[in-house]
């Protein structure tokens, strides 16, 4: 079964302190943006791309698009406050299939046939998000003091993209938007509905673009590609 994918390139990229949004950031000769859309570009299974934009840079979006032979990208939506207002936007824009992918454009590293084991999950449960085991000891702290060591045992880092039922996406971004309620992934607005969330195991190196040195560890993972 085909799916739609919303891609998220509308945040400011404060955190990565490159004075301009990430997106535009070059990974072995390409913007990231364009490295993380040609993975769906070249999907078989992907039916269109919604690309989700700070309004006042889409031209510069579209330039990349043109230059980059990015074909799928059927809408643009604009970026909100908050990811999950962007996400909402985006699904304004979804031309209706069955199955949504939603994922970071700062995640340029995702493999074609997890964005199939997740479809072909969410299928079946509903929903279904990509996970790795957290692999650090992960402590409560309170004033820079450990309150607490929580069971790691039980821990996933969890990574995009997450792939819904369209009409139940649709019913957790609703209901959590009558709550006034933000999460800082979509899965938690479908858990909250109390509706299962599948894990599916991702790949550690299907990393966010989020502080400087993540750049370096793209680099390693692009080189390691390249050998590969
Ligand atoms: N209002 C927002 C916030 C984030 N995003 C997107 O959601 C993904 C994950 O967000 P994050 O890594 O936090 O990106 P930024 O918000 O740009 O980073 P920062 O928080 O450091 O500003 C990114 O691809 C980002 O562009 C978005 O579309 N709209
Ligand atoms: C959605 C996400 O990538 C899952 O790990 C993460 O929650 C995004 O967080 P951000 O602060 O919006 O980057």
């Amino acid at each position: 079964m085909n799916y739609e994918a919303i891609v998220l390139a509308a945040g400011q990229g404060k955190r990565m302190n490159a004075g301009m949004n990430k997106q535009f950031l070059e990974l072995g000769g390409e913007p990231l943006i364009v490295r993380t859309l040609k993975v769906f570009d070249r999907d078989e299974r992907c039916a269109r791309i919604v690309l989700v934009v700070n309004p006042a840079e889409r031209s510069r979006f579209e330039l990349l698009l043109d230059r980059f032979h990015i074909r799928k990208v059927a809408a643009f939506a604009d970026g909100g406050e908050e990811r999950q207002h962007s996400v909402y936007n985006g699904l304004q824009a979804l031309e209706g299939e069955e199955i949504v992918l939603i994922h970071d454009g700062a995640r340029p590293f995702v493999r074609v046939r997890h964005l199939h084991e997740l479809a072909d999950a969410a299928i079946q449960y509903g929903a279904a998000i990509p996970a790795v085991r957290v692999k650090d000891t992960i402590k409560k702290v309170d004033g820079l003091f450990v309150e607490q060591t929580i069971d790691r045992s039980s821990l996933w880092a969890v990574q995009t993209p997450q792939a819904f039922r369209l009409s139940l996406i649709m019913e957790a971004h609703e209901a959590a938007k009558q709550a006034g309620y933000l999460g800082t992934d979509d899965a938690s607005l479908v858990e909250r509905i109390g509706k299962p969330v599948k894990i599916i195991e991702g790949d550690y190196r299907n990393i966010k673009l989020t502080t400087p040195e993540d750049l370096l560890f793209a680099e390693a993972i692009l080189a390691s590609r390249i050998a590969e």
